[in-house]
């Protein structure tokens, strides 16, 4: 570990104290690269490798002079360095323990060298070095990285724990940071293969991640200089399905994806991203452990957590030095980018289905496309700075190398870490080519660095100012046009209310009158009938059956006698009639019952005339009413096209107000 070289220079003290992460970090550790006692042992050899290897460590701590580079303000340029390229394999699981798997993997820790060994086609062909699969001649295979770490068995004495990667790696990385360099390291291999157990570790065994967060912490702690500031902020996101996820913020159903922006200065960016500002280490493990606890994850046949997704986990160190002499200031910005990256997985071997399968086929997809922008990286004859070799980099083909275009082969120190299992000849063998690719790609990293005097500080306050007070003035606007708009809302929702509970009212009285009308026109048709009988009865009275029988005769005889009595009369002329022998009650009974009949007939006549007149009466009123419910039902369609009318006009002033 090694502090900014020109900050101790400013103030003429020395580094402090080494990482709280292991005994066995020293300089000399970081120098060599090479932590375990064992591989420290052997540390010659490893030396001359890496510097052939131009990995970043040496120069960063050979270039004492980038750190006091030139005080332009401008970004110090720096030479290309090569990606660093560890790989390390892991121990055997249950399952391959179970299986009695057969380790393909030897690691020379003098040489660096990882070689794979062709399984055998049976335990009798020990000494056959060459298999057949698929018609395919398997071969032994070896690579020379910057570090093989072998993690596969505990009791070996070249054994890398998680501190040794740590402080061979991601100690040196972070040295780079405190000189103004972006740097990225990011973990790659088949599924299962340790990628996370590197980079996250357990909480017994933190991983890189942590291990860099504490020491960060320590070093801003143990800062010796009082002019330098520290600002720390950290994001936090997953690409999932080829869709880009906050991780620091509550997951929500359906999710919320964000989207990529690409800016000149800054290259692509995720949009919207929750950056969050952490004072210290303890703070900043609760959002990394929040962030993990919403990682996408799942239990596959080839790892109980699998992760589902690529994760990207940002830390940008900002140190800002005052010159109380000058009064100048000078900014430096570095982006810690730690990658864990899903892993390959061939469906046949995982069985996934549905959901799994697909996320299985995407995080393929994806990795096939960082394969691709390694290859076209690392081929250094095609001409990579023109528009023509832009093109030939397939960044864009994933959301993954998009976002990590920057780190892949532009302004970053970057590392990969290549995660194998023991027991795979074919997928550690695709991943060991992968590594071995990446080796060749060449960054462009240079100091971020800012200088700024006290003129321009000045300037720059001014300038921030104004536009505070402009987005100030414009969020105060946007607050009264929102406030306006929420009173116009709730008039609308007022007025559509009462709207909906005149509709309702008119509905009900309309039931109401509908039922009136079919009331009435019953009625109507059983008066009706009921005059038409009683006018029937009138015009042809038919008189009862008992009645008829009883005054038919009386009727005939009625008739008869009516001429009698003039026969009678004439015959009586001459000869007094006796009283006795006329029949006056015959004749006052025949006109008592004509009396009567005359009076019913003229009742029957009456009470039909007064029926009639009760009915024109009941007629008119039908009428009347008939034409009220015809008016009324002309308000009501008027009102409803208004109704209809004044609906449309608020819809429109709603429309415009948002
Ligand atoms: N160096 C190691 N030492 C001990 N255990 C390890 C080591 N590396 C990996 N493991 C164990 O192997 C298993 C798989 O590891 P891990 O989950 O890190 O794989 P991965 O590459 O991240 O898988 P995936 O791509 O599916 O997420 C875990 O149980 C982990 O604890």
């Amino acid at each position: 570990m090694a502090l900014d070289p020109r900050f101790f220079r400013h103030i003429g003290q020395s580094p402090g104290p080494g990482s709280i992460s292991s005994a066995t970090s020293s300089e000399s550790s970081a120098f060599t690269g090479i932590t375990s006692p064992s591989v420290m042992s052997t540390s010659a050899s490893a030396v001359t490798m890496r510097s052939t290897a131009s990995s970043p460590s040496l120069r960063a701590r050979e270039g004492v002079s980038v750190a006091v580079g030139p005080q332009d303000g401008m970004a110090s340029p720096s030479p290309g360095g090569n990606v660093r390229v560890v790989v390390r394999v892991r121990k055997f699981l249950q399952r391959e323990i179970e299986r009695r798997a057969e380790c393909l993997i030897a690691m020379d820790p003098h040489t660096q060298m990882t070689s794979l060994q062709a399984p055998k086609a049976n335990t009798g062909d020990r000494g056959k070095p060459k298999s057949q699969a698929r018609g395919k001649v398997l071969e032994d295979k070896s690579f020379i990285f910057d570090n093989s770490f072998w993690s596969h068995d505990e009791e070996d004495d070249h054994y890398a724990h998680q501190e040794d990667v740590y402080n061979c790696l991601g100690e040196e990385f972070l040295d780079h940071n405190f000189e103004g360099y972006h740097t990225c390291i990011f973990a790659y291999g088949q599924t299962g293969s340790g990628k996370s157990y590197t980079m996250m570790g357990t909480p017994e065994q933190p991983g890189l991640i942590p291990r860099t967060c504490e020491d960060l912490f320590q070093r801003i702690e143990t800062s010796p200089s009082p002019d330098i500031s520290y600002n720390v902020r950290v994001s936090y996101f997953e690409v999932y399905n080829e869709h880009v996820r906050d991780l620091l913020v509550p997951r929500t159903d359906p999710p919320h994806y964000l989207r990529i922006r690409e800016s000149p200065s800054e290259g692509p960016y995720v949009k919207d991203l929750t950056e969050l500002t952490v004072r210290n280490y303890t703070e900043l493990m609760k959002y990394m452990r929040k962030g993990d606890m919403s990682r996408t994850t799942a239990s596959t046949k080839m790892n109980d957590t699998s992760s589902r997704s690529h994760a990207v986990f940002t830390i940008t160190l900002k140190q800002i030095h005052h010159d109380l002499s000058t009064d100048e200031t000078t900014e430096r910005t570095a982006r810690i980018r730690l990658v864990d990256l899903a892993g390959s997985e061939r469906a046949k071997s995982t069985e996934a289905t549905g959901a799994r399968l697909r996320e299985g086929s995407n995080i393929n997809k994806s990795l096939t496309t960082l394969g691709r922008v390694i290859a076209a990286l690392a081929d250094s004859k095609k001409p990579r700075g023109g528009r023509k070799g832009k093109e030939l980099v397939p960044y864009r083909d994933s959301i993954l190398t998009w976002l990590l275009k920057d780190s892949l082969g532009g302004n970053s120190k970057t590392a990969m870490i290549a995660c194998i299992s023991p027991a795979d000849y074919e997928e550690t063998l695709s991943t060991l080519r992968y590594a071995d690719q990446a080796k060749h790609i060449r960054t462009s990293a240079r100091v971020n660095q800012d200088h700024v005097s006290a003129a321009e500080r000045d300037q720059q306050i001014a300038d921030m100012a104004e536009t505070i007070r402009t987005l100030q003035l414009s969020v105060s606007q946007a607050n009264a046009n929102q406030r306006a708009t929420e009173i116009q809302d709730e008039r609308l929702e007022e007025y559509q209310q009462k709207v909906e509970k005149m509709q309702r009212l008119m509905e009900e009285t309309k039931m109401v009158s509908e039922c009136k009308i079919r009331q009435l026109q019953t009625e109507n048709e059983a008066l009706r009938m009921h005059l038409k009988l009683a006018l029937d009865s009138l015009k042809n009275p038919i008189p009862p059956v008992t009645l008829e029988q009883s005054r038919q005769p009386s009727l005939a005889s009625f008739v008869e006698e009516e001429q009698l009595p003039t026969r009678d009369q004439e015959n009586r002329e001459g000869s007094p009639v006796d009283p006795s022998d006329s029949e006056p009650e015959l004749w006052e009974d025949d006109h008592d019952e004509e009396e009567v009949e005359t009076a019913s007939w003229d009742s029957n006549e009456q009470e039909a005339y007064h029926m009639q007149e009760r009915m024109q009466d009941l007629l008119g009123d039908l009428g009347v009413f008939k034409r009220k419910l015809a008016s009324d039902h002309e308000r009501w369609r008027l009102n409803d096209q208004s109704r209809t009318h004044k609906r449309r006009v608020l819809g429109t002033i709603a429309a415009n107000i948002r």
